[in-house]
């Protein structure tokens, strides 16, 4: 059996660096690709991003939305994205964002993460708002097959705050309810646990601990929603410890040539190791 998720993501950061590539294939991204908005369109400007993004990036998250929505053909785009990046060097998370009853959580956790699933990613994004429990049986399963999950806690996007901040009856806030949870799934794992959990970039600091996680950090909300690498430091801290940030739009808008895509992956990829100005 390969090596648990969390040991194959610390290699994979330790060999390129934490960046997360996104492959969010917008329509109006694959038309400034000069490309058609059909199953062909979408087909060539992912495979291109999958081929150039993973081998740049540590690794790469499909959304799941933007294949979808072109139907079955898109959805067999996706599984050819996955096998693209994974020939490419990097780590699938496959973003799906699921989060329903335990017992329908294990048809999901049959479809992207356990042992033998229909889709080969390396780890899936849920959801925990039925609530934590209701996702332990597909933690489990993702463990047994050395795969991981990535659970929303604080996310980028303006909406959540409501609801993510608001207190439970013990005083912490629902966010960092999740976050705990998470951290009880990885304790006393090595290097880290596979248990990671999401908090956008844009969020304040000092909303979230994180000290207990011993877990891998989802930070997206980076480039195209206003977070830079300023605001990551401020954050999670000088070093981004355990840190992926991720980036889609941004990225990608410097398609479709290979070479420019690349080039921006890269910057960005510096970036981020601090080997350049920070670049605002
Ligand atoms: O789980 C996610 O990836 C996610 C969580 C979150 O809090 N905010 C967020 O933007 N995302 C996803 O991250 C990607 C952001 O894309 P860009 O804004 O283009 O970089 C999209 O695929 C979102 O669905």
């Amino acid at each position: 059996m390969s090596a648990g998720f969390g040991a194959r993501l610390a290699a994979s950061v330790a060999a390129r660096g934490p960046l997360c590539a996104g492959i969010d294939p917008h329509p109006g991204l694959i038309e400034s690709w000069g490309l058609p908005l059909d199953v062909s369109g979408l087909e060539r400007f992912a495979l291109n991003a999958a081929e150039v993004l993973g081998s740049t990036a540590s690794i790469v998250k499909p959304q799941s939305a933007f294949f979808e929505a072109f139907g079955p053909g898109g959805v067999a785009v996706l599984e050819r994205v996955i096998d693209t990046v994974h020939d490419a060097g990097a780590l699938v998370l496959l973003d799906v964002k699921r989060g329903d009853i335990g017992s329908t959580m294990a048809a999901y956790t049959a479809a992207y993460v356990a042992e033998k699933a229909a889709f080969t990613a390396d780890a899936a994004t849920v959801s925990p708002y039925l609530g934590f429990g209701s996702l332990d049986a597909a933690v489990a399963s993702a463990r047994e097959a050395g795969n991981g999950l990535f659970v929303l806690a604080r996310t980028s996007n303006p909406e959540a705050h409501a609801l993510q901040r608001a207190r439970l009856e013990d005083g912490r806030t629902v966010a960092q309810s999740v976050v705990d949870a998470a951290a009880e799934h990885n304790a006393g794992m090595e290097p880290h646990g596979d248990v990671g959990v999401v908090v956008g970039a844009t969020v304040a600091p000092g909303e979230v601990d994180l000290t207990r996680l011993n877990g891998p950090v989802l930070a997206p909300g980076f480039g195209a929603q206003g977070a830079t690498v300023a605001d990551l430091h401020a954050l999670f801290g000088p070093g981004l410890p355990g840190v992926l940030p991720a980036s889609s739009r941004d990225l990608l808008r410097h398609g479709p040539d290979s070479g420019a895509l690349r080039r921006a992956a890269q910057r960005v990829a510096d970036q981020l190791a601090g080997t350049r100005e920070s670049g605002h």
